[in-house]
């Protein structure tokens, strides 16, 4: 079963992976799940998608929800600019341990800035931290808190013009009423990259980039 995929995942990673190299790790991740068991991780091939989005944008204020085990984290680091801050907030403290290590083994400890807890509670904290406003948010966390967690960012003066948000699985499993409200939002202009669920070849899913146009 799904439950107890992070702490398998973890021995494997544990006894298989090169210290050290986050392009290791993010292969490490993928070789097991297309071959032992499928996480949710975001996967190659939106991972991809992803990837070409960060480069495109260049970022140097970066926020995620939703790190489960840091695969994304991972993804998103190797593509930032020296001196960017990059933040990832993780609500299931089982899935943040893991997160955390994984990260260090992959050398990233000084790239990525885990904060464990609900996202709500999170994003009203980072004003106070310094963050004057995120250049690219990763959405990939419960679904029903991608439409919430855009409206309290944008609500916080988080989100400046051409701030680009990515959100996974708009259509498998699906955020309805995110998408509803992204694409009928004068304040938002964006774009479907039509993919397919990580590590399954035959079931559709997509990847949505909005950009915050103000
Ligand atoms: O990318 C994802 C995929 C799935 C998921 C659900 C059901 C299923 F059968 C397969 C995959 C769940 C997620 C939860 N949070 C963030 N990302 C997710
Ligand atoms: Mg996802």
């Amino acid at each position: 079963t799904a439950e107890g995929f992070h702490l398998r995942l973890l021995e494997h990673v544990r006894k298989t992976v090169k210290p050290g190299d986050a392009s290791n790790m993010i292969a490490t991740i993928d070789n097991y799940c297309y071959t032992v068991e499928s996480g949710m991780n975001v996967g190659d091939v939106k991972g991809k998608i992803l990837d070409d989005i960060v480069l495109e944008t260049n970022p140097t204020t970066v926020l995620e929800l939703g790190t489960f085990c840091g695969y994304s984290a991972l993804r998103i680091a190797r593509n930032l600019p020296e001196n960017s801050r990059f933040f990832t907030v993780e609500f299931n403290p089982e899935h943040a341990a893991v997160a955390k290590e994984i990260i260090h083994t992959a050398g990233m400890d000084d790239k990525i800035q885990m904060l464990i807890g609900p996202s709500q509670e999170m994003i009203p904290q980072f004003k106070g931290m310094g963050v004057s406003h995120f250049d690219l948010v990763f959405v990939d966390h419960e679904k029903d808190l991608y439409k919430p967690d855009v409206i309290l960012l944008e609500k916080e003066g988080l989100l400046k013009k051409g701030s680009v948000i990515v959100a996974d699985n708009v259509v498998y499993p699906g955020s309805p009423d995110y998408i509803d409200y992204v694409r009928n939002n004068p304040k938002f202009k964006s774009t479907n990259y039509m993919s397919e669920l990580e590590y399954h070849k035959d079931v559709v899913d997509a990847i949505e980039k909005s950009i915050y146009i103000g």
